[in-house]
């Protein structure tokens, strides 16, 4: 591997950049001598500002991003786990060779007068365009008022500071990669506001034949982030949603060692909220995934979800 370099692709935003420097910094310690370059691509997502469903929601983030991996312009790609479609497979010809040591999961309120979710007062306008995010806070906290938001963490500050918004709702781990941890008011728990399927995972795709690197990189993978991942991802791909469908949920490797996956689907407004918390036990976490979402399909989840507009 020594000798070898690997052009590693990712989304330009900074965040993403600074996932493949932690990408890079991992593959040093690891493999010192491998040479690394970055192919910074600018995906669908990332150029177009309205609505996600526009412009085929999911695969957004990553479409062009796979596309230069599998056009051999770059070796490795890294992706937010968040952001990789789970009702569908993998692009063709490509596989994942790690999932990283998981970040917060956890969504953070970030409010320049200093306030707390609980004490912001009645029409505050938070800066989100999630779906997830705002049937979360229809549910909870319905005297707030949700106004769409989208763009990078960076330029959404941006829109913050130019009073686009009052608050915005961020995930801790995308605030700390971009260096502005700062800006956090409040770290919500996830009893509060739900994370997303896959929340702080950063995975490494790899171009299915390329065994040599797959195996050279598969070292950086963390076993708890690749048993979470795997239920978690599981778990949508059975539920089958659609890009404004509100859906969360998080996988956990306990103390004990077992592993548990809690799930919820709301209705856009808040108002129906179906809920599955399960333990693996003996079972692998895959079917860990597949029990949940049949749980909630059983509580009416597929007529919810395919009752909003989409
Ligand atoms: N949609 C953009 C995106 N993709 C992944 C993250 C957060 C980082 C992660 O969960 O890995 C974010 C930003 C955000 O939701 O605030």
């Amino acid at each position: 591997m020594s000798a070898e370099l690997i052009r590693i692709v990712s989304r330009d935003s900074p965040m993403a950049l600074a996932q493949v420097e932690r990408v890079r910094a991992e593959l040093a310690v690891l493999h010192p001598g491998t040479r690394t370059e970055v192919v910074p691509v600018r995906t669908t997502g990332d150029k177009w500002m309205g609505d996600l469903s526009a412009v085929e929601g999911k695969g957004a983030f990553t479409k062009e991003v796979d596309a230069a991996l599998l056009a051999g312009e770059a070796d490795l790609a890294v992706h937010c786990v968040k952001d990789i479609p789970a009702d569908r497979p993998l692009p063709a010809g490509t596989a994942f060779a790690a999932f990283l040591r998981r970040d917060d999961i956890r969504d953070a309120l970030i409010h320049p007068g200093g306030l707390r979710l609980d004490e912001l007062p009645a029409g505050t306008r938070i800066g989100t365009s999630s779906v997830r995010r705002s049937a979360q806070l229809a549910a909870s906290h319905p005297h707030l008022l949700c106004v769409p938001m989208r763009g990078n963490a960076n330029r959404r500050l941006e829109k913050l500071a130019a009073g686009e918004a009052d608050a915005l709702l961020l995930a801790a781990s995308g605030l700390e990669r971009i260096g502005r941890p700062d800006v956090i008011t409040e770290i919500l728990s996830p009893e509060v506001m739900c994370p997303p399927i896959g929340a702080g995972v950063l995975a490494l795709q790899c171009r299915e034949g390329d065994t040599e690197l797959i195996d050279a990189v598969s070292g950086l993978g963390d076993p708890a982030a690749h048993r979470e991942t795997t239920a978690e991802r599981m778990f949508l791909h059975v539920l089958q949603g659609h890009c404004n469908s509100p859906i969360a949920g998080y996988a956990q490797v306990e103390r004990n060692g077992d592993l548990s996956l809690r799930a919820k689907v709301f209705t856009p407004d808040g108002k129906t909220v179906l809920n599955a918390h399960e333990w693996a036990g003996a079972l692998d976490p895959a079917t860990l995934g597949t029990s949940v979402a049949v749980s909630l399909l059983r509580q009416g989840a597929r007529e919810l979800i395919d009752g909003i507009a989409h």
